[in-house]
């Protein structure tokens, strides 16, 4: 067996359950004075798809193109694959496939010939081997009988598929998607979203982004909650949801009566439809809620809480909403 290059990323390191994306107090602020990325502790086990979550301009780019060894941060770390970046740039980003910010295609080729191509411009890649892994990355897309079409053709949610074909070229370790959805239909999107389970079935890690909490429950494992630059929260989708509460749901034919209650009750943000009242449970034992509300004489059908959704722990986590405006 071949000794291991000095350049090559630390793969026992991170086989041995090390983090593929670590960073340390990872901070970035911008020439014009902006702290885009302030303090960041991220890890990112190996074999998750993570979602990195956030709203629109709280810092999730910023985070990736430090990560991609594209931009310096302005103090503290990251590791990449057990490596440093940027230092280690040229031997961490082979082993990586990134889609940032929508694929670079040139509309007057093919699908098949942007990839043979972009296959060509990588110093790494194996001209003797690049028409079958073009076929292999089409196929594995679901282009392939689009190939041959021009790529000024395709739909954008074909054009994002392309682009990730185009990350699939080479066998990747990590797979880094910046709103790999943003801008599609519905149908482009579930499209990707499938696509991206299958690619983290056979042990991929992916990082993804995205201002879609849904999106993030439906595909990821693990997720990062940023707001304003700061990490909220992270860890395993299913942890970060567990810890809070839903909403109280109350069925009743009574439903302005009931949300007087609920709202005596300490219960906030309170919605009436039909016979629905749901609301931000009040801190306290719900036993004693439901008690008052019959007390009162509201005619109580269900009571209950809704199981509770990333959107919840974000809002419980911040206070705020979870507006993607802006
Ligand atoms: N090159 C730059 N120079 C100065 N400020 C920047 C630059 N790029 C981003 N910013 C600012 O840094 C903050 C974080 O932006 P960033 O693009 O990382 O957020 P984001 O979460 O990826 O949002 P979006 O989804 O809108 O891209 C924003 O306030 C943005 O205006």
């Amino acid at each position: 067996m071949d000794e291991p290059s000095a350049t090559e990323p630390d793969r026992e390191r991170e086989d041995a359950g090390e983090s593929v994306i670590a960073t340390r107090a990872l901070t970035k602020r911008y020439r014009g004075g902006q702290l885009a990325v302030d303090g960041l502790d991220l890890t990112v086990p190996a074999g998750s798809v993570f979602g990195f979550l956030g709203p629109n301009g709280s810092g999730k780019t910023t985070t990736i193109r430090m990560l991609m060894g594209l931009i310096e941060p302005t103090s503290g770390t990251a590791r990449v694959l057990g490596r440093p970046m940027p230092r280690a740039a040229r031997a961490v980003l082979p082993h990586v496939g990134a889609l940032i910010e929508g694929p670079a295609l040139y509309g007057f080729l093919s699908g098949r010939d942007n990839l043979l191509r972009y296959d060509a411009a990588d110093p790494t890649s194996d001209p003797r081997t690049r028409r079958a892994r073009v076929a292999a990355a089409l196929d594995r897309v679901g282009l392939t009988a689009a190939a041959t079409k021009k790529a000024k053709a395709y739909s954008l949610g074909m054009k994002q598929r392309l682009g990730l074909a185009a990350a699939l070229l080479q066998p990747r370790r990590l797979l880094v998607l910046d709103e790999p959805t943003n801008g599609l239909d519905p149908q482009g999107m579930r499209e990707i979203r499938s696509l991206v389970r299958e690619l983290a079935s056979d042990g991929t890690t992916v990082f993804l982004s995205s201002h879609l909490l849904d999106e993030i429950e439906q595909v990821c494992t693990h997720a990062a909650v940023m707001a304003q630059g700061r990490l909220i929260t992270q860890g395993p989708v299913s942890d970060l949801a567990a810890g809070t509460r839903g909403r109280l749901i109350v069925t009743t034919p009574d439903p302005g009566e009931a949300a007087r209650v609920l709202k005596e009750q300490g219960a906030s943000d309170v919605v009436t439809e039909d016979d629905k009242v749901t609301a931000e449970p009040p801190d306290r034992d719900l036993a004693d809620v439901n008690a008052a509300l019959v007390s009162a004489g509201v005619r109580v059908r269900g009571f209950g809480l809704q199981r509770a959704s990333l959107e919840d722990a974000f809002v419980a986590l911040t206070g705020e909403g979870f507006d993607v405006a802006g």
